[in-house]
């Protein structure tokens, strides 16, 4: 039997809920190769559709959906998680019963992915604020799945079809990246995201540039030793290993070769310094994964977009792509 792909709702507040909805309505999910579930709440998908003029049926739902909500001809399960009161719901102000939902969709399709009922997720966005009120001690999805899901180390990484990267550093003060960076984290780096290349986008031997963390890559320690101490050997001993790296390249000029195809995937040494290209190349329609799971896991790669919420403006094109990718990725996944 072909396990569904779950997407959680985001923050019932945000721009996630409409962009699931406008992206069922605009036919995006007719040709998938599996069964898609929501797990999220009635009420708020409700309200989300009424935004397009949209009303769907809703019937009793069967293995892990407890509804199943119709339009026409197009169906969509639902795993109803929470039960907000979605007619007093703000845009824009999550509650601490918002940042509840939020996290217990994550770690309910969390687990059914661990499970084997479902075969990956995809995940609308949340506030990380609204998550941390409600207890959730995680910067965001991506620690939260690591530790649920017990791996050691993970990556995350934003993909488009002109440009990968993929992050040595997340989310932490800028002041802090440079105590955060180590020789054993850019290794991980470049092990996991190699392995997860090969895995999951069939690239046999994948082409990593790896970045540098200051301006000239250090003009030989005068900016900066970072490139001397850390980068280089970590890329040394990622070389022994049969890893394709090279590096450290200077980060103001790599990316022009790399978007022509030079490399596979951009390692970069902090969040900024891959998200900025990344974001103006492809806002509309890169994908946020997470690479040395256990299990499937996509996201758009925007925010809950506060200012626009609650008027169906919200483009559902990464969400979209980043529902596509899951499927393709569970396709490839043992
Ligand atoms: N995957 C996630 O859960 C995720 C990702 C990024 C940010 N966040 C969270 O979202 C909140 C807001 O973050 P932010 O303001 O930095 O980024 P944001 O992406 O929410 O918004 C930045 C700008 O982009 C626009 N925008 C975002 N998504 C859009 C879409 N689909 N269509 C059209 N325009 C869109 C917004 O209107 C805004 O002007 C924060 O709490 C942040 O932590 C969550
Ligand atoms: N850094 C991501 C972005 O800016 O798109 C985003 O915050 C993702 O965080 P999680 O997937 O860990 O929630």
């Amino acid at each position: 039997m072909t396990q569904p792909l779950i997407i959680t709702q985001g923050d019932p507040t945000g721009v996630g809920p409409e962009i699931i909805c406008k992206a069922w309505l605009a036919g995006c999910f007719d040709a998938l190769s599996r069964p898609l579930l929501v797990a999220g709440d009635l009420a708020v998908m409700q309200r989300a559709a009424a935004l397009f003029g949209a009303g769907f049926s809703v019937g009793p739902g069967q293995g892990l959906a407890t509804h199943i909500l119709r339009l026409g001809e197009r169906q969509l399960g639902l795993a109803a998680l929470s039960h907000l009161d979605a007619a007093r719901l703000g845009y824009g102000a999550p509650d601490v019963a918002c940042g509840r939902a939020m996290r217990d969709y994550i770690q309910w399709a969390c687990d059914r992915c661990l499970e084997g009922t479902a075969s990956g997720m995809v995940t609308a966005p949340i506030n990380k604020a609204a998550i941390a009120a409600a207890g959730c001690d995680f910067p965001g999805h991506t620690e939260l799945l690591a530790a649920r899901c017990g791996a050691p180390r993970v990556v995350m990484m934003l993909a488009g079809a002109r440009l990968r990267v993929a992050l040595v550093t997340t989310h932490l003060p800028l002041r802090a990246v440079p105590e955060a960076l180590s020789q054993e984290s850019i290794l991980h780096t470049l092990r996991i995201t190699h392995a997860d290349l090969r895995r999951y986008f069939a690239l046999p031997q994948p082409r990593l540039a790896v970045l540098a963390l200051n301006p000239h890559a250090g003009e030989e320690g005068l900016f900066g030793d970072e490139e001397q101490r850390l980068i280089t050997p970590a890329i040394a001993a990622a070389r022994r290993e049969g890893i394709h790296a090279d590096g450290p390249h200077s980060a103001d000029t790599l990316f022009h070769f790399a978007v022509q195809g030079s490399h596979d995937a951009v390692i970069c040494m902090y969040h900024d310094q891959g998200l900025i290209p990344l974001k103006l190349l492809h806002f509309e329609d890169a994908v946020n994964l997470t690479l040395g799971l256990p299990i499937v896991r996509t996201s758009v790669d925007h925010g809950t977009a506060y200012d626009i919420a609650g008027r169906g403006r919200a483009s559902h094109a990464s969400l979209a792509a980043a529902v596509r990718l899951a499927a393709e990725m569970a396709e490839a996944a043992p």
